[in-house]
């Protein structure tokens, strides 16, 4: 079946068979998963497959970030597995991103939604000044939210604090992929622009990016359950 839900849950573990562990105890009609740079690094194709096997949708979060050619490259390898998203840095530029886009819609049969990341959701204002960017993360993202939808991408992943101003800004197509996510009680950890998952719903994201609040908790498919079940007054 079909995943029924807007939940990607991050698969962040140092090696194939944990992340396979944890893949077991999940419902693919529940969630999608995400295979991000520790993973793949540590296990290669192989771990995508292997979620494939288990029926999962995998959202290869490498964040490709290089020249427009290198990149376009590093899309299509994605391509190749399979992968039900894939994505780069917006920061990249227009040519990269549009090198990226004309390579996948130049494919045949299988093409990866591609999205890209604006500002990590681990950034704050004070984080952009050190890096030369003297403007509030909001803004931030809403100009490169603006040129990701001008190169053809499907989406931009961006904190769903940014998601009510990016959907008056620019509609309902572009998809909104949202991390930094946390439930009420739970602890922000590395991230700084947090939202609860209903909330982040309420705002208009399209997918609710999770980690540690489920991979971390006692029991992570009750902890997914817990989440599914506030969404499903909304969604
Ligand atoms: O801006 C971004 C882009 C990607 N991520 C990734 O999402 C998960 C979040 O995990 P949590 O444990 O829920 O914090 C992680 O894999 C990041 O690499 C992000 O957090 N922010």
């Amino acid at each position: 079946m079909p995943c029924q839900t807007p939940v990607i849950v991050a698969l962040d573990f140092p090696d194939m068979s944990a992340a396979v562990a944890l893949a077991e105890q999940l419902d693919p009609a529940q969630c999608r998963v995400k295979v991000g740079k520790e993973l793949f690094t540590s296990s290669g194709p192989a771990v995508i497959e292997r979620l494939h096997q288990l029926g999962f949708e995998v959202f290869l979060d490498l964040k490709f970030h290089d020249i427009p050619n290198t990149t376009a490259g590093a899309v299509s390898a994605a391509a190749e597995l399979g992968v039900w998203m894939v994505n780069v840095h917006a920061g990249g530029g227009r040519r990269m991103m549009e090198a990226c886009r004309e390579a996948l819609d130049g494919r045949r049969g299988h093409r990866p939604l591609l999205t890209a990341v604006t500002v990590l959701t681990s950034l704050e204002q004070e984080d952009l000044l050190e890096v030369g960017v003297d403007i509030e993360p909001m803004v931030q993202v809403q100009r490169l939210a603006r040129l990701t939808q001008e190169c053809g991408l499907d989406g931009v992943v961006c904190s769903a604090r940014e998601a009510k101003a990016l959907r008056s800004a620019l509609g309902n197509d572009l998809l909104l992929v949202t991390p930094g996510i946390r439930p009420v009680d739970a602890v922000a950890d590395d991230q700084r622009r947090i939202v609860t998952p209903l909330q982040a719903i309420e705002n208009g994201s399209s997918y609710l990016v999770i980690g540690r609040p489920i991979t971390k908790a006692p029991d992570p498919a009750q902890a997914l359950a817990d989440i599914v079940a506030e969404l499903s007054v909304s969604v």
